[in-house]
């Protein structure tokens, strides 16, 4: 029962006078309401009692004539011209400050299913006005997509196969609705008009949801932090130890890993016969780029390579967060009652819960305190002594105290596991897989490297390939081009959302709050800039195009991002593929086990190659 202040007649005025309009507006019901039966009325209990005698409904008003008696409650049947006509009234002897105070019941509740009724027309009516959105209901898209993002986390969620957008966009056209607010580009003039120079428009809600969780804290990644000027003021920091030049210094790392890589492949797989001379080329590979990526980190592998498999469980955990990650994104609310769930963080700062937290965040940690209790130890010089990015980021935390804190460099050591190493990965896996799959290209490529680069010593367990040599190989270069065209290993959006006032994206005038993004698949699938064969693996069109039509070419590639977010590790992780990709195929001849059968591809936040089996033999002379 509601009740509400409401003056209906000075207190001594034998007749009070309630208006159907007061009562709505008082109840938030309406009186003409089937449910509504009873008319409740209090009023002050000291003073003399209220006597009705009558009433009389006109027009829309009621009048209550009410007369004062003893009583504590009382009830009578409203005769109104309604119809159905309201039943009784009932009056309660509670007098406050002069004020009748009334309220209205029903015959019982509101049935529930009028409530079931009410929140069913509410939500298809959202549904509908998300339909028929203005600006952007005259694109094309999967039907359900237009009406809820659920759509795409369905989709996510029971078709991991699909193809990273590029058959919606083979399907719908050049621009398509993949959510009430989403819509995906794949016209290559799109990438300049939402990620070019000088654009620094929001990241989606989308990205956020891929934050770590840290003692019930989040704990953000530079890939997941949508905070413009913390995100600006933190690149320009640490941007000089990600030049092509800053890389050099960290070659020997890789050199490390590479030698710990070679020898392991040798012990466990080379020359074997049946199964146990076969690598699962993408395991193998994840555990290379974890690695390396470790000890360019902070100067110490995990040990993947080493143990042959998933050390502490890490793996799983990340394809389990790189899962809830492009599960949830699509239909970012439902974080804040999963993962980020302000309740389960609050209850983990308090020490009541444990579980979120990421388990390379505390790994990362134990190597900054390490690190940090080294430099105490040995004094500002030893700063010196190495060259990984955690030297770097301490460093930067002298040099740009105001922005970079001890949670700047473990947030940066956490993005360096978590962007660094599956993309890496997957993108060589890619590369071996398209080789061994056509043997033309293989056979040009190994002889590339039997006539460009120095012999190579038989004997050798050690990467002996001089990255700026490599670089320079042009059918390498082409073989790599054409390897990150046909699979960029991201395989989302990198959504932003459009500034308020809208903007012109493709020669499209979009509205403001669209959230928008280039779909990499499809622009590197765009025949007008790659020509008619684009789903072949062809690196020759990479050495036959004209200048111009390869900076067009280049430009229009996404494998990276391109802008304010564009990869921070793109010079570290070509200087890996360059330098693992020639001496891999010098020291071993690969075949894949099933010449004839596919791979598998999983789509979720990257395109995760499954099913490369392949064999190895050491190559002797
Ligand atoms: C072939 C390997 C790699 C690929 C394909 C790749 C791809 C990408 C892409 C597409 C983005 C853009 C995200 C966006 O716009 O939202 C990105 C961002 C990023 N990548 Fe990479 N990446 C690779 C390797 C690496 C490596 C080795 C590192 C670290 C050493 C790294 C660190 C980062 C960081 C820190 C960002 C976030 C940049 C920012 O938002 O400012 N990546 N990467």
């Amino acid at each position: 029962m509601h009740y509400s202040r409401a003056y209906v007649g000075p207190p001594q005025s034998p007749y009070a006078r309630v208006t159907l309009t007061e009562l709505s507006l008082a109840y938030n019901v309406s009186l003409e309401s089937k449910a509504l039966s009873a008319l409740v009325v209090r009023v002050g209990a000291r003073v003399p009692v209220l006597r009705y005698t009558a009433f009389a409904a006109k027009n829309r008003d009621i009048y209550v004539p009410i007369s004062l008696r003893s009583v504590k409650e009382t009830t009578f049947p409203l005769k109104t011209r309604l119809d159905p006509p309201l039943t009784r009234v009932k009056i309660h002897p509670i007098r406050q400050n002069s004020i009748i105070m009334f309220a209205a019941t029903s015959s019982g509740s509101i049935p529930v299913g009028t409530w079931l009724l009410c929140l069913v027309a509410l939500t298809v009516a959202r549904l509908f006005y998300f339909r028929y959105k203005k600006g952007l209901s005259k694109y094309n898209g999967p039907f359900f997509a237009s009406f809820t993002d659920l759509w795409r986390m369905f989709d996510v969620y029971f078709n991991p196969n699909r193809s990273p957008m590029l058959d919606v966009h083979e399907k719908y056209g050049e621009i398509v609705r993949l959510g009430p607010n989403l819509l995906s580009f794949a016209k290559p003039e799109a990438i300049k008009d939402i990620y070019g120079v000088g654009k620094a428009w929001n990241k989606s809600d989308f990205y956020p949801v891929q934050a770590a969780v840290a003692k019930g804290q989040y704990a953000h990644t530079l890939f997941s932090n949508g905070d413009i000027p913390w995100h600006n003021a933190l690149r320009k920091a640490i941007n000089p130890s990600f030049t092509a030049t800053a890389s050099v210094g960290y070659e020997y790392l890789i050199d490390k890993t590479i030698n710990v890589y070679l020898e392991q492949l040798d012990a466990r797989f080379a020359n074997r016969q049946g199964p146990k001379g076969v690598i699962d080329l993408s395991t193998w590979m994840l555990y290379f780029g974890l690695d390396v990526i470790g000890e360019l980190t902070y100067g110490s592998r995990h040990g993947f390579l080493e143990s042959g498999s998933d050390v502490h469980g890490i793996i799983a955990y990340i394809q389990q967060f790189l899962v809830y990650g492009s599960l949830v994104g699509q239909w970012p609310v439902v974080d804040k009652f999963l993962r980020h769930n302000p309740l389960l963080l609050w209850l983990e700062r308090k020490g009541l819960f444990q579980g979120s937290t990421f388990p390379l965040v505390p790994l990362v940690a134990k190597n900054m305190r390490e690190r940090l209790n080294y430099y105490e130890k040995k004094g500002e010089s030893a700063i010196n002594e190495r060259e990984d990015l955690l030297d770097k980021f301490l460093h930067a935390k002298e040099t740009h105290s105001h922005v970079v804190t001890e949670r700047e460099v473990l947030s940066l050591s956490l993005t360096m596991i978590l962007a660094g190493a599956e993309t890496t990965s997957i993108t060589l896996t890619a590369l071996f897989y398209y080789l061994l799959k056509n043997p033309a290209c293989y056979a040009k490529l190994q002889h590339e490297l039997t006539t460009l680069l120095p012999a190579r010593d038989p004997t050798s367990l050690e990467c002996d390939v001089d990255f700026s040599q490599a670089q320079k190989l042009p059918y390498l270069h082409a073989c790599i081009q054409e390897n990150f065209r046909m699979h960029p290993a991201s395989g989302i959006l990198l959504e932003r959302v459009v500034p308020a006032g809208g903007a012109n994206i493709g020669g499209e005038q979009v509205p403001g709050g669209t959230v928008v993004g280039v779909a990499s698949w499809a622009v590197h699938h765009n025949k007008a800039v790659f020509g008619e064969d684009v789903k072949t693996f062809r690196p020759e069109r990479w050495l036959e195009a004209s200048e111009e039509q390869v900076r067009l070419m280049e430009k229009t590639m996404l494998h990276f991002g391109q802008g304010n977010h564009m990869c921070l590790g793109k010079n570290i992780s070509a200087r890996e593929i360059y330098k693992l990709v020639p001496t891999l195929l010098r020291t071993f001849k690969m075949t894949l086990t099933e010449p004839e059968k596919d791979w598998t591809l999983v789509t979720g936040i990257n395109v995760k190659p499954h099913d490369v089996n392949v064999r190895i033999e050491r190559i002797k002379g």
